[in-house]
């Protein structure tokens, strides 16, 4: 049987307005680096097609997609991405934000997915969480974010289901972050940590036909 290598993996956890998106789309910008939001994925879908309105029929509740479902649709857009050689397992590094959202999830990624870091991204000021939400409801004109009561599901499903996806992962892999600072401040302790894994030899972002050295550990300042 041929096992198909697994694509290297940075989860970006957090409530909805943790700030994930944002971070994502600036990591998404590195070479070799991909972002996916399942979230976009999702709300890019056609609106009057088939899976456009199932989707509907639970984001606008402040509901989790069915989990079948949502592996369904974000495994179909790796496949198209593989097929159009925009990522490739074992040289491509995802950035996953919004996926896996549940214990199941997590479980149904693994065969596919090699973890390398997760962010934690925390709030603790649910109220600022709120906030963030209602701008973004004006800002890009996203409904979930505007009604109450959507929004309070959707804080209690990430309290009750989404928090304990983590216990799936080796702790020594999760790094919190507080995401009450500013988006730059987050960016900033985000790439800190990257670089810090990069020094351990395990690259997340390279140039196109970059190929490490075997011995390319940083030299210190003296011997340069
Ligand atoms: N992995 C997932 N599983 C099930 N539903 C999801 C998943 N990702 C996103 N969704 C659905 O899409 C909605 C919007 O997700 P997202 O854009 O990540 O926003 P936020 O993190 O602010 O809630 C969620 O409230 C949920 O209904």
């Amino acid at each position: 049987m041929v096992v198909s290598p697994k694509f290297r993996t940075i989860l970006l956890f957090g409530m909805p307005g943790s700030g994930k998106g944002t971070q994502g789309v600036v990591l998404g910008h590195l070479p070799g680096v991909v972002h996916i939001s399942s979230g976009d994925l999702f709300r890019r879908l056609p609106k009057h097609g088939e899976l456009g309105r199932e989707v509907v029929s639970y984001t606008s509740r402040g509901l989790l997609v069915p989990d079948e479902l949502t592996i369904r649709i974000w495994k179909r857009h790796v496949q198209i991405l593989t097929l159009q050689e925009e990522i490739a397992p074992g040289s491509t590094t995802l950035v996953l934000d919004g996926l896996p959202r549940n214990f199941a999830q997590a479980e149904m990624l693994d065969s596919v997915l090699d973890v390398l870091q997760i962010f934690h991204l925390k709030i603790t000021d649910i109220e600022a969480a709120k906030d963030r939400l209602a701008a973004r409801a004006l800002r890009e004109n996203r409904l979930d974010d505007i009604n109450e009561e959507v929004v309070r599901r959707r804080l209690q499903v990430y309290n009750e289901e989404t928090i304990q996806t983590l216990r799936f992962y080796d702790p020594a892999l999760i790094y919190e972050i507080d995401a009450s600072q500013t988006p730059l401040k987050v960016h900033s302790d985000i790439v800190q940590r990257l670089c810090e894994l990069e020094t351990d030899r395990r690259h997340i972002s390279e140039p196109p036909g970059f190929i490490p050295e075997p011995n390319s550990q940083p030299q210190p300042a003296s011997a340069k």
